[in-house]
């Protein structure tokens, strides 16, 4: 895996936001490898600078870089960054099936040295029972562990995960949190989440929108609890 050190994501004064309006004051923060929680308050800007990591949407200025490549318009990084947002990236009108045998044909396509089966996929991810069903015609959780399947698919170096576990039945949750645990032991995973208890309970370290600042906590030796975390939430924009 290329890092930069070791930090496989830098931003310096990275400006996220739309048009010309910044949503944050510029981030300047590290990543490693292992599972980091990003906690704010609704409307704080999470997914603004989570789909600007990956490449989705244009900075506004400053750079962010992943795996060691600047990430511009996601380019340089696509086939090696995996991102799971609120919109589904997979076809409603397709069944789960064809939408797992398309991202498999897309992922082969970008030549990606690593891909997982199918079978492999769906044994994991518990979608026999769904596989000839259209996307359209499941139920919320259900579709997220599709959206999971797919991502997982491509083996990403780099996991960005925006609310993965909302919807969740409680066993699907807890085998996702397995699953982003074992991604934290020798992938860089990135989460959002509005649930404190649990970032705590699976995360290393954690990125806090503090008012329009983002903060960094833990990796430093000292534990982070969870009223340090509400202390910096608590923080106006
Ligand atoms: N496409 C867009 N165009 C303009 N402004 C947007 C757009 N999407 C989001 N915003 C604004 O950017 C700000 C940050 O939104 P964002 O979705 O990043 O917050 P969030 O922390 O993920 O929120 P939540 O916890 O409610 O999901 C909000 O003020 C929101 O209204």
């Amino acid at each position: 895996m290329s890092t930069i050190g070791r930090f496989t994501a830098i931003a310096d004064g990275l400006v996220v936001g739309y048009g010309t309006t910044p949503v944050l004051d510029p981030v300047d923060v590290r990543i490693g490898v292992g599972v980091t929680a990003l906690l704010g308050r609704n409307g704080g800007g999470k997914t603004t600078l989570m789909r600007t990591i990956c490449g989705i949407i244009p900075a506004l200025s400053g750079t962010i870089s992943v795996l060691g490549e600047i990430v511009a318009d996601g380019a340089a990084v696509r086939t090696r960054v995996g991102y799971l947002g609120h919109e589904l990236a997979v076809a409603h009108a397709l069944t789960v099936q064809q939408n797992l045998m398309f991202w498999r044909d897309i992922s082969r396509a970008s030549a990606r040295a690593r891909m997982r089966g199918i079978d492999e996929i769906v044994a994991q991810f518990e979608l026999r029972p769904i596989l000839h069903r259209r996307v359209a015609s499941l139920s919320r959780g259900q579709c997220q562990r599709v959206e999971l399947a797919r991502m997982s698919m491509s083996d990403p170096e780099f996991v960005v995960l925006d609310e993965p576990l909302t919807g969740l039945d409680p066993l699907f949750a807890s085998q996702v949190r397995s699953l982003l645990r074992s991604w934290g032991e020798t992938r860089t995973v990135l989460y959002s989440t509005h649930s404190v208890p649990e970032a705590l309970a699976l995360a290393d370290r954690f990125l806090v929108v503090r008012g329009r600042s983002v903060v960094e906590l833990g990796g430093d030796g000292f534990a982070v609890s969870e009223q340090t975390i509400l202390r910096h939430l608590q923080v106006a924009a």
